[in-house]
C-alpha cells in the first residue's frame, strides 16, 4: 500500500486505524453504496489519502471541525482518526440526514473510540454554530456550501471544500452572490482537483 504523502509522518498506530476505517467502509458499502463502485479498488488512494490532505489545512488551535454531508465519513472520520494522534483537543461534528449512514458513522466513531458527534439530519436544521473549520466533499456547488458556511462558521472561521475541475466556474458563480478571500491549494490524488480555503465570507452587497 502506498502511504500518499500526506500520511507519510503519522503513527503505525493511526495507519492501522484507517485501514479499519477503509475496512468498515468497504463491507457496508455493500449495502448502502457509501463509496462509488467503481472506486472500491483505488478507495485507499481516492478516498482515504484525498480526505487525510485537508488535516494539514487545519490551523494548529482548531477545537471545532463540522463536517457536512460526511457520507461515509469523508473527510470528517479521516480527518478525526489524525486529529485522534496529533490534535487531541479537536472534537467533530459530523451532519449526514440519511438515517444508514448515520449509524455507519456512529459505528466507526465507537469503534475506533473518535471525539466525533453524529447529527442525523440535515444541515440546515443543525444549531450547533460557531465551528471553526468547515469542511464538504462531493456536497453541492460552492454558492450554496456558502449559505451553509455563514451558518455553522464562527465569524473568523475557514471552510475548507474539496473541489473538482470545476472549480473555476463554482468560484466565479459564487462571486455573484458572496464576498470570501480565497486560498487554492493543489489536490495530491487529482491533478484537476483544488482544495478550496475561504474566509470572510459575506452576502455581496450590491
Ligand atoms: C455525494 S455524497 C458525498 C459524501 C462524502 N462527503 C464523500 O465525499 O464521499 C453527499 C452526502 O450528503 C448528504 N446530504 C445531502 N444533502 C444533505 C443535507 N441537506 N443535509 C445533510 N446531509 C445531506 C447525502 O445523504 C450524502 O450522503
Amino acid at each position: 500500500m502506498e502511504l500518499g504523502a500526506p500520511l507519510r509522518d503519522v503513527s503505525r498506530e493511526t495507519i492501522d486505524r484507517l485501514e479499519h476505517y477503509q475496512s468498515l467502509l468497504l463491507k457496508w458499502t455493500d449495502k448502502i453504496n457509501l463509496i462509488a463502485p467503481s472506486t472500491i479498488s483505488t478507495s485507499w488512494e481516492r478516498h482515504v489519502v484525498d480526505s487525510a490532505q485537508i488535516f494539514h489545512l487545519l490551523s494548529s488551535g482548531s477545537t471545532k471541525l463540522t463536517d457536512i454531508g460526511s457520507g461515509g465519513g469523508l473527510p470528517g472520520i479521516v480527518v478525526a482518526i489524525l486529529a485522534k494522534e496529533k490534535m487531541p483537543l479537536l472534537q467533530s461534528v459530523l451532519v449526514e440526514s440519511d438515517q444508514r449512514k448515520a449509524v455507519f458513522l456512529r459505528t466507526v466513531v465507537r469503534e475506533l473510540g473518535l471525539s466525533v458527534s453524529v447529527k442525523a439530519d440535515r444541515i440546515e436544521n443543525v444549531t450547533e454554530t460557531g465551528a471553526d473549520v468547515l469542511t464538504a466533499r462531493a456536497l453541492a456547488p460552492l454558492p450554496k456550501l456558502l449559505s451553509y458556511a455563514v451558518q455553522l462558521l464562527k465569524p473568523d472561521g475557514i471552510a475548507l471544500f474539496q473541489k473538482g475541475r470545476t472549480f473555476e466556474d463554482e468560484i466565479s458563480q459564487a462571486r455573484d452572490a458572496w464576498d470570501f478571500s480565497i486560498d487554492l491549494y493543489p489536490s495530491h490524488t487529482d491533478q484537476e482537483a483544488r482544495i478550496l480555503q475561504i474566509k470572510d465570507i459575506r452576502r455581496a452587497t450590491k
